[in-house]
Parts: structure tokens; C-alpha cells; sequence
């Protein structure tokens, strides 16, 4: 049996050969002579699956080891029964650390409090329900807007867009890319949206690119100068626009999600799916997998405060070790993608064992996900 896969994928290997023989493949573009006689196909967001890429192959079985599935054609694959799998909330918690060290670097430089803020998230998933557990923890107030799980009738205060716009000192947004239908988010901030933010806000994009109209963005951006930029996705990719790029305050490479733990969940939750589908079910622990972390344990004494927080959440993961390479490069073909492919390995906060001699201290950690301790001396 033969399955392909994707070459920025770890532990794939390790893995998807206790099923079959492993051939991995850069995702773009995809070597699509690999798939004639391929049973297997697991992909990242790189690679678009559909009928030209699949029409005349062997495959079976699609997995994608990402959350977002907007570059499968579900359509397609049903109609011609290819099996599917997602990976859905695999890199949800790095996602939420990614945005921690970008808030806490925009408050450290414009001098404000996040508990003195408001922030609004679009989109309460995997990734926005984590983000606004672990803002109301540290005391953030936060706004939620999610029309699905409104229409559904789902618990939760959820809000129209248009409030979250008025309200929020800070909009960060957490669709999937819906080109169409009812929940289309296909430029679901545009001109009118960005020129509608108020004064000094925060614009956040992790999501996907085109879920912000990024030629309105720039516009926005030339005659509004109060306004901060933290964007990880673009339109288009990897080809990303350099005038916007400058005007942005963060920018970075679509690597939100990678911490080592995101992708090997993908990787293990499409691994335990195609096990499944070829009869020979097996479950995979994480924690058997995933080496020792750079910093293991630290010892944090007295009560923790913002800059506290700052300096601990940096001490695993800084945002700006990521800006500062996609700036140089940008201009350069390819070099987007070789960022992305020769990630420095990241972890999450919960790698990092913290000592602490405040009960209230390791109770807040705690919540936030550090895997904290308190140790009374
Ligand atoms: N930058 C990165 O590295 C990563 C990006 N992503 C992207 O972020 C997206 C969200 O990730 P998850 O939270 O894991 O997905 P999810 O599927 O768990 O959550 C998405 C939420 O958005 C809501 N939603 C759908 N249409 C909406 C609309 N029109 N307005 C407001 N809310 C709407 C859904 O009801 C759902 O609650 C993914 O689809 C993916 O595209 C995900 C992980 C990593
Ligand atoms: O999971 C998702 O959705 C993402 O956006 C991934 O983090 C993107 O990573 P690649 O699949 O493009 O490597």
C-alpha cells in the first residue's frame, strides 16, 4: 500500500509506515505522478485536492493534518468516493499562544493594559472558544460573534458583527474561508468594515487570508495611521503584497498554528482516521512522540503581572522571532514557503513547567496553560 504525504508533516513517516510504504512530497506544488498508484494522500493547506489533482490516481483516501479544509473539494471527493479526514482544533492552542505574545507585544509598546481593553473575536471555534476561555481568565473582556452557533441556537452571548466593530478595541478573526452561502466570510472585513474600527483598534487576521480584503486593508491603511495590524495570513499566498507587508505591525508567515504539538496532533489525527479506514485501527499518544522541550521548568517568584506574563510567555514562544524573517525574505520567490517548511521547532506554553511561590500565581497560569506549580517556600 502506498501513501503519500506531505514532507512538512512530522512524525508522518514514522507513523504512516507501520501501514504501508511512505513516499513524502513537497505539498506545492505536489508531484501529481506520485499518485497513480497511491491508496493514500495526506495533504497540509498548501496543496488544492480536486478533481485535477485526483482524476485518474488510485487514491482512496484524503487526510488534510490542518483545521481549515477550504482547499478540499468535498464535492468532488464524495462524488468520486474518496474517503476524507480533518484535523479539526489540532494547532487550535497554538493559534491562541501566537496571539498572547502578539497582544502583550502591542501593549508593552503602546502602553495599555489588556484587562483596559475589549476584544472581539469572529469566529468562536476551536481556536476563538480557547482565545476567549484564556482572555476572561486573565480578566480581558471579550465579544463574541459566530452566527452558526447563534442560528443553532447554541449557548453563548453572541453578538452581530456590527456590535463587535463598534465595541472592540480589538478584532480578531477565526472563520473558516467560505467563498459563498449564507456564512460567507470571502471579505467578510472589508473597506466599510476597516474604515468602521475604532479609533487605535487592533486588527487581527489568523484565519485565512482572503477573509480580509487585504487590497481594502491597504487602502484603509494609507489614510488611517492609528489603526495596528497583526496579520499571519494573506491574500494571496505565498505571493503576499510587500506594500502591505510594511504597513503592518506583525507579520508573519501562515505559522500561527505551528507549535511541534499542533502539527503532530494533525499528523496523529489523520494517522488514527486512515488506520481506521483500512481496518487496522490504532491510537497514537502524543506525549510518546514529542521530544523534551529547550526550557523545561522555571522558577517564578512573587505575583504575576502583565510584563510577568509577557516575559513568561516569551520565554517559550516571541512572535518577533517570526516577523523579522518573513520581512527579509518576502520579496524572494519561494522563500515564503521555505520559512514555513524550515520552521525552527515552537512549542506550547504547557511544555514549561513553572514553579511558583504564589498560590494565585500558579492557579492563574494554571488557566492559561502553563503547566504550573505551586510550591509554598
Ligand atoms: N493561521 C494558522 O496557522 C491557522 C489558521 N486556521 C484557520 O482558522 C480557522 C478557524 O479555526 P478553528 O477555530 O479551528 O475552526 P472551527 O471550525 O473550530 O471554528 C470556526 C468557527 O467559525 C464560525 N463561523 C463560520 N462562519 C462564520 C461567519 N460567517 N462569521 C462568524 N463566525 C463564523 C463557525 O461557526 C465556528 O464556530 C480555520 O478554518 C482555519 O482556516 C486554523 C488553524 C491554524
Ligand atoms: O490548520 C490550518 O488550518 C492551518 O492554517 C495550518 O496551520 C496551515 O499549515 P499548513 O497546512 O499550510 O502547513
Amino acid at each position: 500500500m502506498k501513501i503519500v504525504v506531505d514532507e512538512n508533516m512530522p512524525y508522518a513517516h514514522e507513523l504512516f509506515s507501520r501501514t504501508g510504504d511512505v513516499v513524502a512530497v513537497p505539498g506545492r506544488p505536489l508531484p501529481v505522478a506520485e499518485l497513480s498508484d497511491a491508496q493514500g494522500l495526506m495533504v497540509r493547506s498548501v496543496t488544492k485536492v480536486d478533481a485535477a489533482l485526483l482524476d485518474g490516481t488510485s487514491v482512496k483516501f484524503v487526510g488534510t493534518a490542518t483545521a481549515g479544509t477550504d482547499h478540499i473539494d468535498n464535492d468532488y471527493l464524495t462524488a468520486a468516493n474518496i474517503a476524507f479526514s480533518a484535523a479539526p482544533g489540532c494547532n487550535a492552542i497554538a493559534v491562541v499562544e501566537y496571539l498572547f505574545s502578539a497582544l502583550l507585544l502591542l501593549a508593552e509598546r503602546d502602553g495599555f493594559q489588556l484587562t483596559d481593553r475589549t476584544v472581539g473575536i469572529v469566529g468562536v471555534g476551536n481556536v476563538g472558544g480557547r482565545l476567549q476561555k484564556r482572555l476572561e481568565a486573565w480578566g480581558v473582556r471579550t465579544l463574541l460573534c459566530d452566527p452558526p452557533r447563534a442560528d443553532r441556537g447554541e449557548p453563548g452571548d453572541f453578538q452581530p458583527l456590527s456590535t463587535l466593530v463598534a465595541e472592540a478595541d480589538i478584532l480578531t478573526f477565526h472563520t473558516p474561508l467560505f467563498k459563498q452561502g449564507q456564512y460567507k466570510t470571502l471579505h467578510l472585513a472589508d473597506e466599510a468594515l476597516l474604515r468602521a474600527l475604532k479609533p487605535n483598534a487592533i486588527l487581527i487576521n489568523a484565519c485565512r487570508g482572503p477573509v480580509v480584503d487585504n487590497a481594502a486593508l491597504l487602502n484603509v491603511l494609507n489614510s488611517r495611521g492609528d489603526l495596528s495590524v497583526v496579520l499571519d495570513v494573506w491574500e494571496p499566498e505565498p505571493d503576499l503584497d510587500l506594500a502591505l507587508l510594511a504597513k503592518v505591525d506583525i507579520a508573519t508567515a501562515h505559522i500561527a498554528g505551528y507549535t511541534l504539538e499542533g502539527k503532530a496532533r494533525g499528523t496523529t489525527q489523520v494517522f488514527e482516521a486512515w488506520s481506521a479506514f483500512i481496518g487496522q485501527p490504532q491510537q497514537v499518544s502524543l506525549a510518546s512522540l514529542l521530544p523534551a522541550p529547550e526550557f523545561g521548568e522555571i522558577t517564578l517568584r512573587g505575583p504575576l503581572d502583565q510584563a510577568t506574563l509577557k516575559r513568561l510567555v516569551h520565554l517559550v514562544y516571541d512572535v518577533r522571532r517570526d516577523d523579522a524573517p518573513l520581512r527579509q525574505v518576502a520579496a524572494i520567490a519561494g522563500e515564503f514557503d521555505r520559512l514555513r517548511k524550515q520552521y525552527q521547532e515552537r512549542r506550547e506554553w504547557s511544555s514549561l513547567q513553572v514553579n511558583c511561590d504564589d498560590a494565585a500565581a500558579a492557579a492563574m497560569l494554571q488557566q492559561l496553560g502553563f503547566n504550573a506549580v505551586h510550591q509554598a517556600e
